[in-house]
């Protein structure tokens, strides 16, 4: 029977099926961050058991960790404080290597680890925390896990799972110029909503998938979570070999052969059956900019506010007046008009080096509009020194914008950058919930160049358009 690209990975690591239907998987990567692990640890402590495989376990700080230059462990928030000190104390104690702020590997887990080629084909790599879809764009099966089933990986290395339907998107035409693989993402969300791909594996496929760099795929997977969807896999090819050979964790010479030959298995048979199928014309998609509360709720940048009262029911009308009520918007306005506080360039979603290139030729020689703040926040230690070595944290800096220390940032109000009430913030980030970078925080949702734009322009302008 032909087998889909989630099947082959999903029966390479069963380790027993349960009468439940059930599945114990083996799990070959584990990343942690300092959020989701206190109890998983002292759990561990408690029952007397020790970490079954230090050495495919990764440890990073990113949450709540600050961004200024010269920061440390040592933050204002207790919460916080506590956090960081506890995921240094139990690394230590049970054997896990750990990029705290001082780690010029340290960043956002999502960002390091396939930097770190520790993500490759055909593994199964889960974490603590719902973006782990990003891994997916290297073939991987990548899920967040829950705080209990982090100690249970931690314990046995094995994670229970129930197996989700296959679903396939797939993205024909080609992106045009100043469209990127966000706005693909937020298009495709927009085409099947929130809830679309629920109790779905979603595989991207077609030619303007196969374009994308490994940077623009794992912006993909990363929001395939925002449809609601358990992971979103891409199949490997060259791109994704390129990428990857001569990371410190990946197959080194010697293995690489092996390793390549495996990983070209992967792929999905062809006559493979998807339970659900769904189609994108990628030229048709423009640059997207989110209105409403929710990453559904987005239209081009070319259009205006919609009106709640055009929504599909009941229910769809009252959320989307409630959205606009809080995003402080009035239906019919042009998403053109409207203007900036701050701007977050930053998240697992868009802080990788393609991200800031992006940004950089759009501001190169201008200036951030004096009533906008805007912030850059790479995605790791590596990501920031690439970016200096290639004069494009100087373009940056030379236009206004801060250069900050790697972390999640703006993206998420757990550490001190955040929105006050009601400013309004363009962000590379995949959610735009309320009170999601700050309480009462205004988020719209968009990529690189078009967040670069909005920062000169002090409002958004169509990236197209930009001389
Ligand atoms: C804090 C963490 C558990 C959370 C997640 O699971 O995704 C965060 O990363 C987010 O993006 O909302
Ligand atoms: S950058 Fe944002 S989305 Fe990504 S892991 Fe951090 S908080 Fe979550």
């Amino acid at each position: 029977m032909p087998l889909t690209l989630y099947d082959k990975i999903w029966n390479a690591h069963r380790v027993h099926a349960f009468s439940d239907g059930s599945t114990l998987l083996y799990i070959d990567q584990h990343l942690v961050h300092e959020v989701t692990t206190p109890q998983p640890f002292d759990g561990l402590r408690l029952t007397g058991r020790r970490v079954r495989r230090p050495d495919a376990t990764l440890g990073v700080a990113d949450h709540d960790i600050p961004t200024t230059p010269g920061r440390s462990d040592d933050c204002e928030d207790p919460e916080a404080r506590v956090q960081l000190a506890l995921m240094r104390q139990n690394t230590r104690e049970f054997g896990i290597t750990y990029f705290g702020y001082e780690d010029p590997r340290q960043g956002i887990v999502h960002v390091v680890g396939p930097e770190q080629g520790l993500t490759q084909p055909g593994m199964t790599v889960v974490c603590g925390d719902s973006h782990t879809s990003t891994h997916g764009a290297f073939g991987a099966y990548a899920v967040g896990i829950g705080t209990s089933e982090v100690e249970h990986v931690l314990a046995t290395q094995t994670l229970i799972q129930k197996r989700s339907r296959n679903m396939r998107i797939t993205c024909t035409g080609a992106l045009r110029p100043g469209v990127a693989a966000k706005d693909l993402v937020l298009a495709i969300i927009r085409q099947i909503g929130t809830a679309g791909a629920t109790g779905c594996v979603i595989e991207f496929a077609g030619p303007a998938v196969q374009a994308l760099s490994m940077e623009g795929r794992m912006t993909l997977s990363n929001m395939a979570i925002e449809a609601g969807a358990r992971a979103g896999l891409i199949a490997p090819d060259e791109t994704t070999f390129r990428y990857l050979q001569g990371r410190p964790g990946a197959p080194q010479v010697g293995h690489w052969q092996q390793a390549l030959v495996y990983w070209k298995s992967l792929p999905s048979d062809p006559g493979a059956r998807y339970d659900a199928e769904v189609g994108i014309d990628a030229s048709q998609v423009a640059p997207m900019v989110t209105w409403g509360t929710s990453p559904q709720d987005v239209v081009p940048v070319t259009a205006v506010v919609p009106d709640p009262a055009t929504a599909k029911d009941e229910a769809a009308r009252e959320a989307a007046a409630a959205a606009l009520e809080y995003m402080g918007l009035r239906a019919g306005q042009k998403i053109s008009d409207i203007a900036l506080d701050k701007v977050f360039i930053g998240s697992c979603t868009n802080s990788r080096i393609e991200d800031l290139r992006a940004v950089s030729q759009v501001v190169a020689g201008r200036k951030v509009a004096r009533h906008v703040q805007a912030l850059v926040v790479p995605g790791s230690g590596w990501v920031k020194r690439q970016a200096e070595r290639e004069g494009i944290a100087q373009t940056l800096i030379d236009a206004g914008f801060e250069w900050r220390e790697p972390g999640c940032s703006m993206c998420i109000a757990m550490n001190p950058d955040r929105l006050q009430p009601q400013e309004r913030c363009a962000s590379t980030s995949n959610r735009n919930f309320v009170g999601r970078q700050g309480p009462r925080g205004r988020t719209h949702l968009v990529s690189p160049a078009m967040a670069g734009a909005a920062a000169i322009a002090g409002h958004f302008v169509d990236v197209r358009d930009w001389k």
